[in-house]
C-alpha cells in the first residue's frame, strides 16, 4: 500500500473500514499508517512534544478535516517540517463518506470505556481510537518531562455568538493550565467552556485517562467538502505550524476570552423533550432569569440567572443523552491557573 499524492484524507476515505498498516518515510522522519484513518509521524530528532490532532470524529464535520489534511500533505512533501512527535486521527471516516454526523452511535458519546455498552462499527472505532491513542503515549507515559497534547477539531450545527470555542473537559483539581490558554487565544479562539463534570467525550478520555492537555476545539459552522473557508481557521493553522516546526506553543494573552463555566447539562429525559428556542438560535444565546427553556413529560427548566446562555442545543438525539449545555460568564481573574 501507498499513500498517493501525500492524501492521508483520499486514502482514509477510500479505504474506510479498514486498512493493512504500512510506513514509509518523509522529509523529517518516518510515517505509520497504523489502520484507517490512523497517522503517527515520528521525526528524526528528539522532542519532548507528543500531539495528537484529531479530525471528523463527527464524519460531516468536515473544514477541520480538510484543514489538517493539507498540513499533513505539507510535512509529507517537506513544505513544512516537523520536529514533534505527531498522531493524526481522522475518527469516522464511513460517516465522512456519507456526510453524516454518525451512522449508528454518536461517536463523540462513547469514550472512556463508553464503547463497551454499545454495539456496532462506531463502538469499535471508539475502541480503535483509544488504543491508538494510549500507544502513542505509552513511550513516554511516565515521563514529566514529556508534554501531551490532544486537540479534538470539530465544527457546529449552529451559527455561535462566539464562532471559536473550546470545551476544557473536567479538571478533578479545578486548576486551568495557563501556556494552554495562551495558545488557544493565540489560535483565534473566542471563548472557553469549563466542564463541570467528567463527559465520555474523546478530549475528556485524553485528559482523564492519559493527562493529556486536552479541548473539544470547535472552528464554526458544519459545511461539507470543498464548501469550507479554510481561512477562517488561519490564526489555528500558524500556531500549529509553529508548533509542529518549533515544538513551541504560541502564546497571546488569554484573558481577552470569554471564560464560561458549565452549570449544567440538558438531558433529553422523555421522547416529549422540547427546547423552547428557534430553529436558527445560536450558540452562547442569553435568556432571562426564569425562562421555560425545557420541557418535557417528566422535566421543567426554568432559567436560573438572566444572562445564562445555551450552547450545542439539540434533541434529534435519543433518550438519555446531552440536549445542550447551560453556560454563565465568570470573571477569568478568579480561575485558578498552573
Ligand atoms: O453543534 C453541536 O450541537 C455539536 C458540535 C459538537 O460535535 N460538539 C461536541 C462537543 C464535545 C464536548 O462537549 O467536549 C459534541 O457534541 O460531541
Ligand atoms: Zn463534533
Amino acid at each position: 500500500m501507498t499513500m498517493l499524492n501525500n492524501d492521508f484524507l483520499a486514502l482514509t476515505l477510500a479505504n474506510q473500514d479498514a486498512l493493512v498498516p504500512f510506513q514509509f518515510t518523509f522529509p523529517q522522519g518516518d510515517a505509520f499508517v497504523e489502520d484507517t484513518g490512523i497517522l503517527r509521524l515520528e521525526p528524526n530528532v528528539p522532542s519532548t512534544v507528543n500531539l495528537v490532532v484529531s479530525v471528523g470524529i463527527h464524519g460531516n464535520e468536515t473544514g477541520p478535516i480538510e484543514l489538517v489534511n493539507q498540513l499533513v500533505t505539507s510535512i509529507l512533501d517537506g513544505r513544512v517540517s516537523l520536529n514533534v512527535r505527531l498522531l493524526i486521527l481522522i475518527g469516522n471516516p464511513v460517516a465522512a463518506n456519507v456526510g453524516k454526523r454518525f451512522c449508528e452511535v454518536n461517536l463523540n458519546r462513547l469514550f472512556n470505556g463508553a464503547w463497551q455498552q454499545y454495539d456496532g462499527f462506531e463502538s469499535k472505532r471508539a475502541a480503535r481510537l483509544e488504543k491508538a491513542i494510549e500507544d502513542f503515549f505509552a513511550p513516554v507515559a511516565n515521563d514529566a518531562q514529556q508534554m501531551k497534547l490532544h486537540y479534538d477539531l470539530h465544527t457546529a450545527i449552529r451559527g455561535s455568538v462566539h464562532e471559536k470555542f473550546v470545551v476544557y473537559p473536567f479538571v478533578k483539581d479545578g486548576i486551568y493550565n495557563q501556556e494552554q490558554l495562551g495558545f488557544l487565544a493565540a489560535s483565534g479562539i473566542d471563548a472557553v467552556l469549563l466542564s463541570h463534570q467528567p463527559t465520555t467525550t474523546f478530549s475528556y478520555y485524553s485528559h482523564a485517562v492519559h493527562g493529556a492537555h486536552a479541548f473539544t476545539v470547535e472552528l464554526g459552522k458544519v459545511f461539507p467538502f470543498g464548501e469550507n473557508d479554510l481561512t477562517r481557521f488561519a490564526d489555528l493553522k500558524q500556531s500549529l505550524i509553529v508548533l509542529f516546526e518549533q515544538g513551541v506553543l504560541a502564546q497571546s494573552e488569554w484573558s481577552s476570552m470569554n471564560v464560561f463555566r458549565v452549570l449544567d447539562s440538558l438531558i433529553k429525559d422523555d421522547d416529549s423533550y422540547v427546547l423552547n428556542i428557534a430553529d436558527d438560535v445560536r450558540n452562547f444565546t442569553q435568556f432571562e432569569a426564569g425562562y421555560r427553556l425545557a420541557h418535557s413529560n417528566k422535566s421543567d427548566y426554568h432559567i436560573e440567572q438572566s444572562g445564562d446562555a445555551i450552547v450545542f442545543p439539540n434533541t434529534n438525539l435519543p433518550i438519555g443523552q446531552r440536549a445542550g449545555l447551560m453556560v454563565r460568564l465568570i470573571d477569568p481573574s478568579a480561575l485558578k491557573l498552573g
